[in-house]
């Protein structure tokens, strides 16, 4: 069996769509299951039946807890699954949660992967390296293989039909330790977010100040997508954390990343690495940031972006 984890309860995400296809490649004709960890688990884990997946849930308040709740309560769940393989998002609870999990069960883990193959018995997990300026094959010698999958690494899963699963209750345990969470903080990030963005306009250093950002706020809307920073802007207080792309901050996966005054230094490119094309305005041609452009402007962006903007806006409006 191959069992892909989503944390919270608010119905299937595209996340848990993509790892349900990346499942289906690696499982073959073997069963595919969903475990759904948070409060709203069973309903959330009902819709896995319109994949043709089982349903698990563990419904109650993990999160209070911290990762011990979601380490000990999948690792019950594995305990009696026996899953060969586990597939968790690559998010910082999926991080944690992973290495813990393998740990715990015997197995092996690998984090961020991209790309995955099946090579007769062994599943071959591709992640990168050297903040993305290589990709490592790695082959996990311990059962059950725990992965974190990157977002867009695999293409979401088709819904077969409508009808919801039969879903088993997994009890919740690790809720007895000494840790308990005091208070939340959710940050805003209005809007798309940047992880589930088909489209990013990202900005950086070179806009020389917040003020461009609003150009990119618009840019972004008429694309339907999100807006994301480099470190050096995020430093410079143009952008909220929440947005920085890049080895410390996002990974993104967007059909379209649009990188603005951003050098494409090798900690933001590894944010981008899933990105399948990339247009980058730069005033100096050779910014590295060309090296992963499809469609490189190498000119000062003020020359560019409104003239960019405003056709955007007459390709929607007629
Ligand atoms: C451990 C570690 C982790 C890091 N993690 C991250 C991370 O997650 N994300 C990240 O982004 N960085 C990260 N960094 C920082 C990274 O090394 C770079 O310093 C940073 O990405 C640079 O940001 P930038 O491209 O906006 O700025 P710069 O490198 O200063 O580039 C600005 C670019 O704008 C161009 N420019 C200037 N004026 C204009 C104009 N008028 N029109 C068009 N172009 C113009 C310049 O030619 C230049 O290429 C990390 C660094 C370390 C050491």
């Amino acid at each position: 069996m191959i069992l892909v984890v989503q944390w919270n309860g608010k119905g299937l995400t595209q996340g848990t769509a993509e790892l349900l296809g990346g499942a289906r490649q690696l499982a073959g004709d073997g069963p595919v299951a969903v475990a759904v960890l948070g409060p709203g688990a069973r309903e959330a884990a009902a819709e896995a039946g319109a994949y043709g997946a089982r349903a698990y849930a563990a419904d109650g308040d993990l999160e209070s807890y911290g990762g011990e709740a979601y380490v000990a309560t999948l690792a019950a769940a594995c305990q009696s699954l026996q899953p060969q393989v586990v597939l968790l998002p690559a998010d910082p609870r999926g991080r944690e949660v992973a290495p813990r999990l393998a740990a715990r069960l015997g197995g092996a883990a690998v984090t961020d992967v991209i790309e995955a193959r099946r090579d007769g018995d062994r599943i071959v997990w591709s992640r990168p390296v050297f903040g993305g300026k290589a990709v490592a094959d790695v082959v996990l010698k311990k059962s059950p293989q725990v992965a974190t999958v990157r977002p867009g690494s695999f293409p979401a899963a088709e819904k077969a039909g409508s009808s919801p699963a039969e879903v088993e209750d997994l009890p919740v345990s690790g809720t007895d330790r000494p840790l308990r969470r005091v208070e939340v903080r959710v940050a805003d990030e209005g809007g798309v977010r940047l992880e589930e963005a088909r489209v990013i306009v990202s900005g950086g250093r070179g806009l020389g100040g917040p003020e461009p950002f609003k150009d990119l706020e618009e840019l972004a809307r008429l694309l339907g997508g999100a807006v994301g920073a480099s470190l050096a802007a995020v430093d410079e207080g143009w952008a909220p954390p929440e947005r920085q792309v890049g080895q410390t901050g996002k990974i993104v996966a967007p059909d379209l990343y649009i990188a603005i005054g951003i050098s494409g230094a090798s900690q933001h490119l590894a944010g981008i690495a899933g990105a399948k094309t990339v247009v980058a305005i730069n005033k100096d041609p050779e910014a590295p940031i060309f090296e992963v452009a499809r469609l490189g402007v190498p000119m000062e962006y003020q020359k560019v972006l409104p003239h960019l903007i405003e056709e955007v806006r007459k390709l929607k409006a007629g």
